[in-house]
């Protein structure tokens, strides 16, 4: 799929396809993460210790599900949680309470972040609404300065998913996986300089 859309057409995509087609989001989600994992099995990215930098929204979901997906494949791996638990949408809620049962570790999110091989960038997706600021801001320079490897889920964390500007601290990722579509902010020079190589995961959605 060549199209690329905008955050609207993506909710609008992600509505339909839950509320008319009856696939319900833990499914879409559960499609996201596999697609994404399989990104990071079979790149060039040193597994040794991954580190989850995860939010509270669904793209944290989409990453805590990558972190299971990546620990039942003995991988090790760390979530690290922007915000708290009782903050957490559903989707990423029950994330969490499956990631517990294989006891993966989830910390507080920290800018220690210098034994990570490899970190992927779950913070926001296309509902980053507003610039990056305060402990956000100190957690993406943070990730921008590690020696890891970052791949994004779905958009850079900090990238405006429509018009391709950095809202305030933005991620510099290795690869993205975006999900669905294209999204319109990788179609502009801005977007490129943060989004590393592209991949789109098909995970049901389609537009009407
Ligand atoms: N069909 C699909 O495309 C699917 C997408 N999925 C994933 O879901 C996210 C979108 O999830 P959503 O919960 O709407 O938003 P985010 O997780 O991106 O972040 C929202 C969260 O963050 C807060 N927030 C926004 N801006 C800021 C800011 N500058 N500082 C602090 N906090 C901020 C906001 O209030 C929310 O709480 C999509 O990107 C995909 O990754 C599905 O999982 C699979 C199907
Ligand atoms: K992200």
């Amino acid at each position: 799929m060549t199209t690329s859309i905008s955050v609207a057409d993506a909710r609008r995509a992600d509505a339909h396809t839950i509320q008319d087609v009856g696939i319900p989001s833990l499914v879409l989600m559960e499609r996201a993460a596999l697609g994404a994992t399989n990104r990071l099995l079979t790149g060039d990215y040193d597994l040794t210790n991954v580190l989850i930098f995860a939010g509270t929204g669904n793209n944290g979901g989409d990453g805590i599900a990558i972190a299971r997906l990546l620990h039942v494949r003995g991988v090790k791996v760390t979530v690290m949680l922007t915000g708290d638990r009782s903050k957490a949408s559903t989707e990423t809620t029950q994330q969490l309470k499956i990631i517990d049962y294989y006891k993966i570790p989830v910390i507080p999110a920290d800018i220690n972040l210098g034994d990570y091989t490899t970190i992927v960038d779950a913070i926001f997706g296309v509902g980053l609404d507003r610039p990056v600021e305060g402990k956000f801001a100190t957690w993406i320079n943070a990730i921008n300065g590690s020696n890891a490897k970052v791949f994004s889920v779905d958009v850079p964390s900090g990238l405006n998913a429509d018009t391709g500007e950095p809202q305030g601290a933005t991620v510099k990722a290795n690869a993205t996986s975006s999900f669905a579509y294209s999204k319109k902010c990788f179609d502009t020079a801005s977007g490129k300089q943060y989004t590393g190589t592209l991949f789109v995961e098909d995970i049901g959605v389609y537009l009407e």
